[in-house]
């Protein structure tokens, strides 16, 4: 297993429990879904995952080893986040060929330029964009750029908080069709939180549905579709199919 949430539990304040014994699992090259309602605790488990937050009971595990302090940047060099916000996440004044160059460095890589060529035409970003600054770019190259500065590290497991939220349908299905080419050639796998049903139901071979702080369903793709037991996961879904 290559992630593992166990018996996890959060609260911000006292009597205010935001994440109720989540347990959850990402295996080695697997792509998991995480949907639920806004405000359901989908980026507070997020942010627990990545270590930004501390939980208050449980655990969480990384390729089997408890998570501590002790093996957090062998856990960074194996896992990357990416936020909605891809203007916020790059730096405004460095060019693209300066963003890219950041994790390179602190991976401690070396590419050459034909390298750094055949990965921007993997994420199908244009050669000339390596001089451009991020305001020159449009949402969806600057999520490319987002994605490309995170699998330059080639990370194992790749966390995508909302990550097409914000972009067209025609643009989310190209970045979406990038991580299922990411996943494939790279054996990455991807815990893709989204409140886009249509999106995940796509990408996504398991999906945990939560509601409330609590993950009250979860189910496995078989035959294209999915199949819930719970209530709420029934309803969430059966809207799509009647979409
Ligand atoms: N730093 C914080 N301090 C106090 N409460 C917080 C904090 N961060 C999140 N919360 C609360 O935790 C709950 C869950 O928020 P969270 O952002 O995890 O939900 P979400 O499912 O990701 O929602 P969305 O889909 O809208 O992003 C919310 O009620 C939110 O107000």
């Amino acid at each position: 297993m290559l992630l593992h949430v166990d018996q996890v539990n959060k609260s911000y304040r006292a009597g205010q429990r935001i994440l109720k014994n989540i347990n959850l699992t990402v295996g080695k090259g697997e792509i998991v879904g995480l949907v639920g309602e806004s405000g359901s605790g989908k980026s507070t488990l997020a942010k627990l995952i990545m270590q930004l937050e501390k939980p208050e009971k449980g655990a969480l595990f990384f390729v089997e080893q408890l998570m501590t302090k002790q093996n957090r940047s062998y856990f960074y060099e194996n896992c990357q986040i990416i936020f909605q916000n891809a203007t916020a996440a790059l730096n405004p004044v460095w060019t693209v060929r300066e963003l890219l160059r950041e994790p390179i460095q602190v991976a401690h890589k070396s590419f050459t330029d034909r390298e750094i060529q055949t990965m921007l035409e993997m994420v199908k970003l244009p050669s000339d964009i390596l001089e451009a600054l991020p305001s020159e770019l449009s949402g969806g190259e600057r999520q490319r750029v987002n994605i490309l500065r995170s699998i330059l590290v080639e990370p194992q497991l790749l966390v995508c908080d909302e990550i097409v939220s914000s972009l067209d349908r025609l643009i989310q299905r190209e970045i979406i069709d990038l991580l299922v080419t990411l996943n494939k050639e790279k054996n990455m796998a991807i815990l893709f939180i989204s409140h886009d049903l249509k999106a995940v139901s796509y990408l996504c071979n398991r999906i945990y549905v939560m509601k409330s702080g609590e993950i009250v369903d979860e189910s496995r793709k078989c035959e294209g579709g999915f199949a819930f037991t719970d209530k709420y996961a029934q309803m969430l879904f059966q809207a799509l199919e009647n979409e």
